[in-house]
């Protein structure tokens, strides 16, 4: 589903930190935020999923405005993974399946424990499925947290540095999945990320934000080694290298 986002402003007390950000995503699509510690990225997933109230603004999935929705309708239709998700003390199997909760009116049914078994199985976790999450790995825990918003079924998935936990194969692994669902089941994805590179190689569209508001936002071409050094201060070569674009601090 589209979602749109109409001027959001958010400041926490008296420092302002998104400041009238305004842009969409489409269907089938991946945008990756990019921008400095401390700029605003979680902010702004936490505000696109309401788990802190824009102060001005208006944001849309579809035809629905994020504000006329209750917890369960929200739940349905965006999925938030934050960057250290806490769990209950339970197996990675009911952890997943909490993200089944919005659905389920008294008791799992057999579709939302398919749904489940099918998402542990597509993050390769099934090995600990009946391990307690608590006693998992940062990076363990990090694919449970995915698992669990894969398992929502939402039309929007918000993920914030869903790879900033996890080895190479993992990192890969991840990106690679959540890149496949957005394209089969044409939902879409906001992805906060440091790694440019990995960025490049995942995302549709790009939105570099500097001081609260939005420096640059497009396709690949935005990614450039002017805007890198305005927003991030750094020089950089962009490289292409197997067919995959990468970025080279000089
Ligand atoms: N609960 C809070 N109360 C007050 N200030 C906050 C709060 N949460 C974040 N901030 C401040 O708001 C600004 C933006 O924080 P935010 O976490 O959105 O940045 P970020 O771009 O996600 O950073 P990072 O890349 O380090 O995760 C920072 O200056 C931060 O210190």
């Amino acid at each position: 589903m589209r979602m749109i986002v109409e001027g959001v402003s958010y400041a926490y007390s008296k420092s302002k930190v998104l400041k009238d950000v305004s842009f969409e995503i489409g269907k089938g699509e991946c945008i990756a935020i990019l921008g400095t510690n401390g700029v605003g990225k979680s902010t702004l997933l936490k505000c696109l999923n309401k788990v802190i109230k824009a102060q001005s603004g208006k944001i849309t999935v579809g035809t629905t405005n994020l504000d006329s929705m209750s917890g369960d309708e929200l739940a349905k239709v965006i999925g938030y993974v934050p960057q250290n998700g806490s769990f209950p003390d339970s197996t990675v199997f009911d952890a997943v399946l909490l993200g089944r909760k919005p659905y389920i009116k008294w008791d799992a049914t057999k579709n939302d424990l398919e749904i489940a078994e099918k998402v542990i199985k597509s993050l390769s976790l099934e090995e600990y499925a009946f391990r307690k999450v608590n006693h998992m790995s940062g990076g363990e825990m990090q694919k449970v947290s995915i698992a669990r918003a894969l398992a929502q079924q939402p039309s929007v998935l918000l993920f914030d540095e869903p790879t900033s936990n996890l080895d190479l194969k993992n990192q890969l692994e991840v990106i690679g999945i959540i890149k496949d669902i957005v394209r089969e089941q044409q939902i879409s994805a906001v992805v906060t990320m440091h790694d440019l590179s990995l960025a490049l190689r995942f995302a549709d569209k790009f939105i570099m934000m500097k001081n609260g508001n939005i420096y640059a936002m497009g396709g690949m071409e935005i990614i450039t080694p002017e805007n890198i050094l305005e927003v991030y201060g750094v020089n950089v070569s962009i490289e292409e290298y197997n067919g995959h674009k990468v970025v080279i601090p000089n």
